[in-house]
């Protein structure tokens, strides 16, 4: 049967405790994206990857070298079943439950509390895909292509557009207004008009500029 009802959430993980259990290619992968979020992240397995070898000597993470006991995951925000053991990542995930802490699955993504979406971040940004659990395959063909379309200049966008809201919210009082402007902001050649940091300094030009733009492309709907 098809999983349905995922909610797509981003979470903030900066200096929680996340406990992953096992350390091969699955575990090493959610632990990179753990350290994106800046996680306070804990490998619990008795082998670990080079590379989470690397990471825990610099650092970047803590590994545990032992086999998995319920009590590892105390305090942990989210916890990840990555061993290669399905009867050990079940009971984990029942531990969790036990202890309200939402656990991911690695051999069986439906009876987890979440999966792991295919992602893209370009700074700020951030795409993902998911197929509910379906496979890895679709979703990872479409962060390429995103990844095409949307370019390392994306992370200054971002940027770009974080200014012109702040300006846009502190200048303009009407709320329909403030929308449309925020919509003529965002097309590619007008974040490219704004990356400079000198235009975005004058606010009444950057206002003038956004009204004009609005114009022109309301001009062009109709
Ligand atoms: C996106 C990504 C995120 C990440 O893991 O961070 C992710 N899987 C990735 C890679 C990958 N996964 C698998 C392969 C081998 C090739 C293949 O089989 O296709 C590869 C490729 C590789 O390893 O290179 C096999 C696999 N995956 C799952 C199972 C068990 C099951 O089906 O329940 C099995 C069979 C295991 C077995 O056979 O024993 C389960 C899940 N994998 C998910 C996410 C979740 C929802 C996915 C969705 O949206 O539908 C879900 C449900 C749970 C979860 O993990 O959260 C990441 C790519 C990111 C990147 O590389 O950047
Ligand atoms: N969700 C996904 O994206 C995905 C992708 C591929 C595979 N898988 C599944 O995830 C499982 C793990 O995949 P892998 O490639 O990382 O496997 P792997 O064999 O490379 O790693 C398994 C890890 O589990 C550790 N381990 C074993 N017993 C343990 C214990 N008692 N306590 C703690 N750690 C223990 C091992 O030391 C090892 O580091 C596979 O069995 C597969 O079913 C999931």
């Amino acid at each position: 049967m098809p999983m349905t009802g995922w909610y797509p959430l981003l979470l903030k993980l900066d200096g929680r405790k996340c406990v992953v259990f096992g350390g091969g290619a699955v575990a090493q992968r959610k632990a990179c994206g753990l350290l994106d979020a800046a996680a306070d992240v804990h490998i619990v397995s008795p082998r670990v990857t080079p590379e989470l070898q690397e990471w825990a000597n610099c650092g970047r993470l803590s590994w545990h070298e032992k086999e998995a006991e319920p009590h590892d995951m105390d305090g942990a925000e989210l916890l990840f079943a990555a061993t290669d053991r399905p009867e050990l990542n079940r009971r984990l995930a029942e531990a969790a439950a036990e202890r309200g802490i939402p656990a991911n699955i690695a051999d069986d993504g439906e009876s987890g509390d979440f999966i792991v979406p295919a992602v893209l971040r370009r700074g700020d940004l951030i795409l993902t895909a998911s197929a509910s659990g379906a496979g890895p395959a679709l979703p990872l063909r479409i962060i390429g292509e995103l990844a095409e379309r949307y370019g390392h200049i994306y992370n200054e966008n971002v940027e770009a557009l974080r200014t012109i809201r702040g300006i846009v919210k502190a200048n303009v009082a009407d709320p329909a207004e403030r929308r449309v402007l925020l919509g003529a902001a965002v097309t590619d050649d007008a974040l490219a008009q704004w990356r400079t940091a000198g235009r975005l300094r004058d606010k009444d030009e950057l206002i003038a500029q956004l009204r004009q733009l609005a114009k022109r492309t309301e001009g062009t709907d109709t």
